[in-house]
């Protein structure tokens, strides 16, 4: 179609949308936003990198006010940028928003379309998957029955990097971080220390569909045109599936054959396990509220999958921009090594987990690097399960939310000078620690609030207290000579580091 046609098309539909909006809505009406152009918008968005598209979105907000609408796709999206509407929703009104949108098409490939917390609509099946992470594993018990597997990790994190130490090259160390921390994911998944390669293999899979996310997204514009003009770019999203399942199931068929003669033979001693209980076996003996079955291998896949990158992809981004800021900020790394040496036990080399709670300063900079650094700018889209009235204007249950949090951390009339890295901001005379709930209020929201609050927020503040005490009072951490530590972000599964951090480490003196 010539160009000009197409303008031409898109500007008539873009107004009878308006008018068909307004109309159907009644009195009241959509939240403002910019003029609809159909194909044209949607192309735009869809293929606009996030980078691109935040400052987008901020200088619309700028224009309309704290919400706004955005026509994406095949429904509107709304989108909301302030602090009291954000509590207003998902605190005030939180069953109402607790739903997700309904699945998009690159998101239901399978027979059975993916299975996962995130997206899965609110409801009994919502609700037993998340009770079943919550208390099986999440809990402060099952957490603990962790503790000797960060151990090894961050031995496995420390032997790493003190060997590239000892080359007395500058270190990458994102690399580091992501595989440690995958080591101990993949363990609370499958309960086994898996060897170096197996877990290099589930890494790869897993790592290779989160970065093409956004190559993939686009598939969704449109699925009956891009499967054709696409077609390889799908292919490419079926194959990534295939191999995941392909890594993937033996683990799951491995665990279940151990339960099963676990149960076969109950005095059996597994002295590998001990008393660890997996992901996957919590998995394996759930039962589908609606449909009354178990849940089917690759409903497991799926299920393990988010477990992974939910766990890894956030606390390692986190991790790095943590410690990007301690290099860049050498007197906090001080003040912070100064608190931690305060603590360490006689004779002892780690840190122990009892000890972090009387660091006050750690928790203080990891709260700080969740707020100037959240690893989603964007909570992933809510719904609402009915249409619901927000002052003159409407949301309608078809509707995506999206919620911009980076914005809500970063306001200036909540935080002073917002765009510093000032751990100190946290730290008050009461010893109050900071609710990150947003129960009364919201000021920041790293990990959500309200229903669908990360149910992995206890254990990620665990893992990064426990992370960034032992990488500080084992190394200094320098910038490599004549470099500033460059804090620009560019957005992958996660808003990562654009320059990943290389630093300098020496060992610190016993
Ligand atoms: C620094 C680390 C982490 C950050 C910043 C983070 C952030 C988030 C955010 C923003 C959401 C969406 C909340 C919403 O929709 O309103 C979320 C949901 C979720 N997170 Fe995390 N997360 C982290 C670590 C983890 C870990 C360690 C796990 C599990 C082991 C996990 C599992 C989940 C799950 C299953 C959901 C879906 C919850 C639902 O829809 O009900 N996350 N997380």
């Amino acid at each position: 179609m010539e160009a000009w046609l197409l303008i031409l098309f898109s500007i008539s539909i873009s107004f009878l949308l308006k008018f068909i909006f307004n109309n159907y809505l009644g009195a009241k009406k959509l939240p403002p936003g910019p003029l609809i152009f159909p194909v044209i918008s949607n192309l735009i968005w869809f293929s606009t990198s996030m980078s691109k598209g935040e400052p987008m979105l901020r200088s619309l907000h700028a224009k309309f006010g704290p919400i706004l609408t955005l026509n994406i796709g095949a429904r509107p999206v709304i989108s909301i940028a302030d602090r009291n509407l954000s509590h207003q929703a998902l605190i005030r009104n939180g069953a109402l928003y607790a739903d997700r949108p309904a699945a998009l098409p690159t998101d239901k490939i399978d027979s059975t379309s993916q299975l996962t917390i995130v997206f899965c609509r609110y409801g009994p099946t919502w609700r037993l998957l998340r009770r079943n992470l919550t208390a099986e594993i999440l809990n402060p018990s099952a957490v603990k029955s962790y503790s000797r597997a960060r151990e090894w990790v961050v031995q496995i994190l420390h032997n790493r990097l003190e060997s590239e130490v000892k080359s007395g090259r500058p270190v990458f160390v994102m690399e580091h971080f992501r595989y440690a921390m995958f080591c101990l994911l993949v363990l609370m998944c499958f309960g086994d220390k898996l060897d170096e390669n197996q877990i290099k293999k589930i890494e790869e899979v897993e790592h290779q569909l989160l970065v093409n996310l956004h190559r993939f997204s686009i598939l969704n514009f449109c699925p009956r045109v891009t499967k054709i003009v696409m077609r390889k770019r799908w292919e490419e999203l079926f194959r990534l599936r295939k191999c995941q399942e392909d890594v993937l199931i033996p683990f799951i068929r491995e665990r279940k054959k151990a339960k099963e003669k676990r149960s076969r033979e109950p005095n059996m001693e597994d002295s590998k396990d001990e008393n660890v209980v997996s992901y996957v076996d919590t998995l394996l003996d759930l039962q589908l509220p609606d449909e009354n079955r178990k849940l089917n291998e690759l409903e497991i896949v799926s299920l393990c999958s988010e477990f992974l990158s939910a766990g890894t992809d956030t606390t390692t981004t986190s991790l790095q921009w943590i410690m990007a800021n301690l290099v860049k900020y050498p007197q906090i790394q001080e003040k912070l090594f100064m608190e931690i040496k305060g603590v360490v036990r006689d004779g002892e080399e780690k840190i122990q987990e009892d000890d972090l709670q009387r660091i006050p300063y750690l928790k203080a900079v990891i709260l700080e690097g969740l707020r100037r650094h959240p690893p989603s700018h964007f909570m992933p889209a809510h719904a609402v399960t009915e249409d619901v009235v927000v002052g003159e204007y409407v949301i309608p249950k078809e509707a995506a939310i999206v919620i911009n949090a980076a914005e809500i951390g970063w306001d200036p009339k909540v935080w002073e000078d917002p765009m510093s890295f000032n751990p100190s901001r946290f730290l008050n005379k009461e010893g109050e620690t900071f609710d990150m709930t947003g129960r009364r209020e919201i000021k920041m929201m790293p990990f959500g609030v309200g229903r669908r609050i990360c149910p992995g927020y206890a254990l990620s503040m665990l893992h990064l207290e426990y992370f960034v005490a032992n990488l500080v009072s084992k190394f200094e951490w320098k910038a490599v000579d004549g470099d500033d530590v460059d804090l620009s972000a560019k957005q992958e599964f996660t808003m990562v580091m654009k320059n990943p951090l290389q630093a300098q480490l020496s060992l610190r003196s016993k």
